[in-house]
Order: C-alpha cells, then sequence, then structure tokens
C-alpha cells in the first residue's frame, strides 16, 4: 500500500465533509495488515499533519497560485501533502517530495494539473528554508468562537503555548495495572526486553510516558497479559480526583471499552463493585475482555440508555461517576479533525444529553456519597453551562466536593480553576488531554 495515497484517500473523504474520526481509519489499515509499523506512523503523520496545519498550508499554496479558490478539492490535498513535507517534515529530500507528489496526482487521475502540482512544488521547495523557519512558529488555528471563550481563562502568552502545544505530537501514556506489576519492574522490563524507554511521573503513582507508537505496544507480551493500559494523562488525573476506595459500590457512567472503569477497579485493590454502564453492547464487551486480561472480577456491566432509566440495582452508590459524551474538543491534539467536524452549533445538543445523564445518575447516590461529573470538551456549554444546570435544579441538596491534599500534587493544583469549584486541565499543562470535571457530595 502506498502510504501517501492512503493519506490521500482518508483527507479527501474529510475535507469534503464526511465525519470520519481519523483513529478508526489508521487502525483499518493496521487491521488489513497492509501498513508496516513506520508506514503507519508516516501515515498519521501526515494525515495529522496537513489537518493541523491546513490554514497555513493553504497560505503558502496561494504565494504560488492564481487563482486558489478555483482548484479542484482533490488537487488541494495533493499540493498540502507536498508543502507539509517541505515545511515540516523536513527529513525528507526536495526531488524526493516534489516526484512523491507529483506521482500521486497521476495515481488519483489529476492529470490535468500535473504540471501545476510540479511547479509549485519547485518553487516552494526553492524557498524551503523560508517555509521551514516559518513553520517552527506555526500553533493551531482555533475557530473564533472557542479562542474567544479560552481567551477568558488563559493569558496571551498562555493562549500562545496552548496553541504550539497543540500542533505537536500527541505523548501517549501508560498506566501501570498495581495488581500485576509496579512501574519500576515495567519500566525494567520495556527497556531489556523491547528497548522501549519509559519514564515514571511524579503526578500519579502509576503513571508513564513513553515516546512508542501505539502498535508497537500493544503487540508486546506484558500488554496481552494485562500489565498495563494505553491511558492518557488527564484522563487518569480525572480517576484520580474521584478516589475510589475499596469495597466501595460505584457506578461508573458512560463507561466505554473501560479506559477509565479499569483504573477504578486497580485503586479498590479488585474489592467492591463498579456497575459499568454504557449505550453500546460492543464497547462493555471490550471492557470484560480488558478487565478479564488484567486480573479484574469487580466490574459489572450494564447495556443501557442512561438517558432513560437505570436498574434499581445501582441505587445507593458510595460513588458515581459521569464520563458524558461531548464535543470533544480537549482531544484536538490527539484527533484534530475535531476541528472539521465539529460545530458552535453542537455544543448545545451535547449539553442537553450531558445534563440529562447527569440528573439520572445523581439519583443514584446515596447520603454523603461523591458524584463526579466530567468532559473532555471545554466549551461554554457542556462545562460551566451543564454544572450550573445541575446546582440551579438542586439547591441545598449538594455541595462542591474538592479533593483533600494528599490527591492535590502541587502540579495538580492549576487544575483547579480561579472559582476552585472546578477540575480544568488545559491541554499545555500536561501535553495531554484537556478536560473539565466538577463533583459534589451529597447532603
Ligand atoms: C467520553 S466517552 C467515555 C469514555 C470512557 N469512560 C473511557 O474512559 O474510555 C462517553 C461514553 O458515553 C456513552 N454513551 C453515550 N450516550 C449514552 C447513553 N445515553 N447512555 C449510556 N452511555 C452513553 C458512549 O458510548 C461513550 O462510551
Amino acid at each position: 500500500m502506498n502510504v501517501r495515497l492512503e493519506a490521500f484517500l482518508i483527507l479527501n473523504r474529510l475535507f469534503r465533509g464526511e465525519p470520519i474520526f481519523l483513529d478508526k481509519h489508521y487502525s483499518l489499515s493496521i487491521k488489513t495488515g497492509e501498513l508496516s509499523i513506520p508506514d503507519r506512523s508516516f501515515l498519521v503523520h501526515l494525515v495529522r499533519g496537513i489537518v493541523k496545519f491546513y490554514p497555513q498550508l493553504q497560505e503558502i499554496a496561494s504565494v504560488y497560485l492564481q487563482k486558489p479558490k478555483g482548484l479542484p478539492k482533490k488537487v488541494q490535498i495533493i499540493l498540502y501533502l507536498g508543502l507539509f513535507q517541505l515545511a515540516v517534515d523536513t527529513r525528507i529530500p526536495d526531488y524526493a517530495v516534489v516526484s512523491e507528489t507529483v506521482e500521486l496526482a497521476r495515481h488519483t487521475h489529476s492529470h490535468p494539473w500535473i504540471k501545476l502540482v510540479n511547479a509549485v512544488l519547485r518553487k516552494a521547495a526553492s524557498e524551503r528554508v523560508r517555509w521551514c523557519k516559518q513553520a517552527e512558529q506555526w500553533g493551531m488555528v482555533l475557530p473564533q468562537w472557542l479562542e474567544g471563550y479560552w481567551r477568558r481563562f488563559l493569558t496571551e502568552g498562555e493562549m500562545n503555548q496552548l496553541k504550539k502545544s497543540l500542533v505537536l505530537p500527541p505523548v501517549l501514556y501508560l498506566r501501570v495495572n498495581p495488581l500485576k506489576t509496579d512501574s519500576q519492574k515495567l519500566i525494567t522490563i520495556l527497556l531489556k526486553k523491547y528497548s522501549i524507554v519509559s519514564n515514571s511521573l511524579p503526578l500519579l503513582p502509576n503513571a508513564l510516558n513513553t515516546g512508542l507508537d501505539y502498535t508497537q505496544l500493544v503487540e508486546t507480551d506484558e500488554y496481552q497479559k494485562g500489565y498495563f493500559s494505553i491511558h492518557d494523562l488527564s484522563s487518569q488525573v480525572m480517576v484520580h480526583l474521584f478516589d475510589p476506595q475499596p469495597g466501595e459500590k460505584i457506578v461508573d457512567i458512560g463507561c466505554g471499552s473501560g479506559g477509565k472503569t479499569l483504573m477504578m477497579a486497580q485503586m479498590m485493590k479488585n474489592k467492591g463493585c463498579i456497575y459499568a454502564v454504557d449505550i453500546y453492547p460492543e464497547k462493555l464487551k471490550t471492557l470484560e475482555t480488558l478487565a478479564h486480561r488484567q486480573g479484574i472480577d469487580i466490574i459489572r456491566t450494564i447495556a443501557v440508555d442512561a438517558t432513560q432509566s437505570l436498574p434499581q440495582e445501582l441505587i445507593d452508590a458510595n460513588r458515581v461517576f459521569v464520563d458524558a459524551p461531548c464535543s470533544g474538543w480537549g482531544t484536538l491534539r490527539r484527533n484534530p479533525e475535531i476541528g472539521i467536524i465539529r460545530k458552535k452549533s453542537d455544543n448545545r445538543p451535547f449539553a442537553e444529553k450531558q445534563f440529562q445523564l447527569l440528573c439520572h445518575a445523581s439519583a443514584l447516590i446515596k447520603k454523603s456519597g461523591i458524584i463526579l461529573y466530567c468532559v473532555c470538551t471545554l466549551t461554554p456549554e457542556e462545562t460551566e453551562g451543564v454544572v450550573g444546570a445541575f446546582e440551579k435544579l438542586n439547591p441545598g441538596e449538594w455541595e462542591v466536593n474538592l479533593p483533600g491534599n494528599s490527591l492535590l500534587q502541587p502540579e495538580l493544583k492549576p487544575t483547579i480553576l480561579s472559582d476552585d469549584k472546578s477540575y480544568v486541565i488545559w491541554p499545555h499543562y500536561f501535553n495531554s488531554d484537556g478536560f473539565f470535571g466538577r463533583a459534589w457530595r451529597k447532603l
């Protein structure tokens, strides 16, 4: 399989308006076994790069084109693939970028445009140093409405830091399974057996980071035996702040395939009970497989629409975690296609669903129990909007619950907003997903 052609095909679908999530498409190419690991890395690098730098690549192209807007979409994509490699990916020599991109134009039946692609790329290549210098300064271009909102919380300097961090490749975080091993042992095994370098993080006891590719890690014996999971750091922080205890009855609404559920079970030392609820049975099947692999047997999966009704057996929970479906703007670094797929008008329907989920879930808590609402997005509707509406609906029934000092490492302090009520993780704090959360105790 030709990687550049594969990248072109994915981008062509996305820019023609298909709401495709890129992760699913990369994994398709892997599953069919048509891509080697280095080829897969290159594919992800190309596709993410074009999506992240689309506006800047458009600007470079317009320097060399008389009527940039008149170009067919597919020719624009071919050009951006070439320009991205010239400006950002300095490993590839000029002649190779030009010839491979012209070849791609041939492959995609863009014959009338081959001369133009060739001419634009040759001119851009002759000014490569200039473009590379400019590219070092590039940050993510955000929709105006979102940038305007984020500026309410961040200084100019922080905003620039945030935009620059969003264009970097995502960091791969691991979570060690303390039921099977410990961080030090795993770091040593990964290094000795696979030459994989990983580092523990002061922020959380079982979190590691590594520069490696996802596919390489999931193929190790240790992953297959459940010694570790791949789990974004912010997501781990939310579970850490939730603080589930051994022996408790926990409900996890919107558990998906169990990223956070499994961490809860590990923090509970596999003692107590977790009811894991999701609307999609296939996600629950994956969760069951992973739980078995990780030596966890306290999870009961329940496939139900949690905006409707929840089974009686869930009532009187010590803690309820609501990880609601959301617009995902916090995951831009990993999923830059969010910027193309999502519109401002999507926020309100998400917020309505989140509010419904939170209200239903709150009926499950026993007196003095804790509920935590979180989303991997930072839009006003889905954050302040939802928690504000919940507090208005139930005045006097809940008090905001902030974690005790032992849970709040100095590195975690900035996650508490100036209002001292919510957990907010901006993507540039720890080079991880952006998250919003708030927890309450039932009075
Ligand atoms: C943000 S994801 C949760 C991710 C998961 N907790 C994890 O840590 O990997 C939200 C989840 O809510 C689920 N969901 C969406 N609508 C739902 C509903 N009405 N009832 C129950 N679950 C729902 C989705 O299937 C999805 O898995």
